[in-house]
This record gives C-alpha cells, sequence and structure tokens, in this order.
C-alpha cells in the first residue's frame, strides 16, 4: 500500500504555541478534568480567539485525497502518562489534547458527541486493549480494522474525523482511501447508489435506547454536488440479504477502494483529518504492547453545518436508538 503524498500542512510554530496555550488556559479552572460540564462553554470564544494561521491550516479538505495531516503540534513524551489499557481507564490522561481537539474541532464545525460511545466523552482515547484484540473497533490490533466510514449507521455521523497521535511507537500506519480516486463502471455506480442495504451499530456502542422501525436500507454511494460521496462499513453490512449483482458491485468498490488505499503512519504530534463522506478508513495489525508505551491517538467528531454532501432521505432515519449530541446547542 502507497504511504505517498498525503497532503501534509504545517501548523507554524506560533501557532502551535498559540493552540497549547489556549488549550491550558481551558483546562486551568478544571485541574485535569477532561469533562468538566462548563468546559465547552469557553471553547467557542478560545476557538475564535485563534490566530489565521490557526485557520488557514483547518481550511476544508481541498484535494480528492479526502484528508490532510496537520503537522507541528509539540508532545512531550516525557510529561505525558502511561497510556491507558482502555478508553474507561483514561480519566484526565492526556487532557491537554483533549482541549486542543475541542478548540480545532470548534475551527473545523460543531463537536459531536454520543451518548452511548466512550461514556458520551467529546474526544474519545483509541488504544488498543486486553480482551478487544479481533474486534472491529479502535480497541483492536491484531486484525486489520478494515475500511470504514465512522458511524456509518447513523445519519448524524460526523462528517469530519480527526485523529491526533500522542503516541505510535510501532509506526502502526492508519489506512485511507477516497472515493474521488476509484474507478468504477457507470453501471456500478447506479446499482450502489440505490438504497439495498442497512448498515448496522457497530460494537463500539453500548445497547441503544428503543426505536421504532427496522433497519433502514441506505445507498452506499451518492452523487453530492461537488462529485461522489460514500457511506460504507461492510463489517457491519448484511450483504448476504442483498442480490449476486448487487454483491458483485459492492466487491468491486471494495477492491477499487482496497487499490486506491494509502498508509498514513501518524507520529506524535500529527493530527489526520479524514472527511468522513470521501474517505474510508482503517488501520494495519500490530501487537500491542500493554506496558504503558502503546500506541495513543485522541479523536473527535466534528459536523460541518450547512453541509451537502448526503442524501436528504437520510434524515428521516432513527439510527437505531443513539443519539448524537453536538457540542454549544
Ligand atoms: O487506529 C486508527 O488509526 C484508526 C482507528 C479508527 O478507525 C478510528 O479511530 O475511528
Ligand atoms: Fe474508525
Amino acid at each position: 500500500m502507497p504511504t505517498a503524498a498525503v497532503p501534509l500542512r504545517l501548523l507554524d510554530p506560533d501557532s502551535a504555541a498559540q493552540l497549547t496555550s489556549a488549550a491550558h488556559t481551558l483546562l486551568a479552572p478544571f485541574d485535569g478534568d477532561p469533562t468538566p460540564p462548563d468546559q465547552h462553554a469557553h471553547v467557542p470564544a478560545a476557538a475564535a480567539a485563534l490566530s489565521d494561521g490557526v485557520r488557514h491550516a483547518c481550511r476544508p479538505v481541498d484535494t480528492p485525497d479526502g484528508l490532510y495531516v496537520l503537522r507541528g503540534l509539540p508532545v512531550d513524551d516525557a510529561s505525558l502518562c502511561p497510556t491507558p489499557g482502555h478508553w474507561s481507564a483514561a480519566g484526565d490522561a492526556g487532557a491537554l489534547y483533549d482541549a486542543v481537539l475541542l478548540l480545532l474541532s470548534t475551527v473545523l464545525g460543531t463537536p459531536i458527541a454520543w451518548a452511548g460511545q466512550q461514556n458520551g466523552r467529546f474526544v474519545h482515547n483509541i488504544v488498543p486493549s486486553p480482551g478487544h484484540e479481533r474486534e472491529q473497533t479502535g480497541a483492536s490490533s491484531s486484525v486489520l480494522l478494515s475500511p470504514h466510514t465512522e458511524d456509518a449507521f447513523h445519519p448524524g455521523r460526523a462528517h469530519l474525523l480527526v485523529l491526533a497521535c500522542l503516541r505510535n511507537p510501532d509506526a502502526v500506519a492508519t489506512t485511507a482511501a477516497s472515493v474521488r480516486r476509484v474507478r468504477l463502471a457507470r453501471s456500478d455506480v447506479e446499482l450502489l447508489s440505490r438504497p439495498a442495504l442497512p448498515i448496522l451499530p457497530d460494537d463500539a456502542y453500548a445497547e441503544p435506547e428503543a426505536y421504532d422501525g427496522g433497519p433502514p436500507p441506505v445507498p452506499t454511494l451518492w452523487a453530492a454536488e461537488d462529485g461522489l460521496t460514500l457511506r460504507f462499513d461492510p463489517a457491519y453490512t448484511p450483504l448476504d440479504q442483498a442480490s449476486a449483482e448487487h454483491r458483485a458491485a459492492y466487491g468491486r468498490l471494495a477492491d477499487e477502494l482496497a487499490r486506491v488505499s494509502v498508509a498514513v503512519t501518524l507520529a506524535p504530534g500529527d493530527i489526520l483529518v479524514l472527511d468522513n463522506d470521501l474517505v474510508v478508513h482503517g488501520r494495519v495489525p500490530f501487537t500491542a504492547r500493554y506496558d504503558g508505551t502503546d500506541r495513543w491517538l485522541k479523536r473527535s467528531s466534528v459536523r460541518v453545518p450547512g453541509r451537502r454532501t448526503r442524501p436528504p432521505a437520510e434524515r428521516s432515519e432513527h439510527g437505531y436508538g443513539q443519539a448524537a449530541l453536538a457540542a454549544y446547542r
């Protein structure tokens, strides 16, 4: 898989210092608690005060790659605590970067959280966890995390996914494949644009609230104004319910996504911004260490108000009883 040309945006030292200092200021009154109820209230003003340098670095994804890496945020490994063994054990670990991610996410759009995922936190910890090695969730390690749209089952899913790297000692790659790079016959695009199959909630979610109706069939591809977008999560799609013709087209899309996939190896301080409507992402397999030095990412999800990259029919989906909570409502 090529590690090629991932668009890189350098955060100049002044912008990086400004972000870090704004994050410190946000955290100061809370003594490191990463989810104080009032902290979010101060984020919009703090984000609005950030310089044009930060704002420019966070401009929308502007290539068919559907992603970019922001580089330049300092991470001092010595001042970080050991990598938590599970998201639920993270507490205020790396809280400074939670605040940095909230600030950046607020420049990008509106951060969202899920009541049923990682206790409703706006910034998730992605760490390998004992007993979860073989899952299709961010807690896995020994298996390929297959390419997926984040939270594909839900109409309120993020437009942008932000992954900030705190540790990655074994240079484990995140994978990304853009639908704007695939080559498909028009007949396949047409077939995959029909709502044929549902996408079920992934294993990272707690049991949902009750909801009415069965799983809604959704299209895999959609022709948005500025090009094709996708909603793709084969691990949670009951493909055996589709016609042979549909399955074959889905398989050709999967093959094309594999062909155009790039490996993005994040280094500490790198922040990967993925357009969740253009790009599916995953992770290569690795052996977890479980000694406090493991790979550690922080993740936030962002909605971009007014974006028109999805079929209007999505708005009537029930989302399987999971609620997406927007910050600053
Ligand atoms: O570990 C990674 O690089 C990506 C994991 C993932 O799919 C996610 O955090 O949404
Ligand atoms: Fe993911």
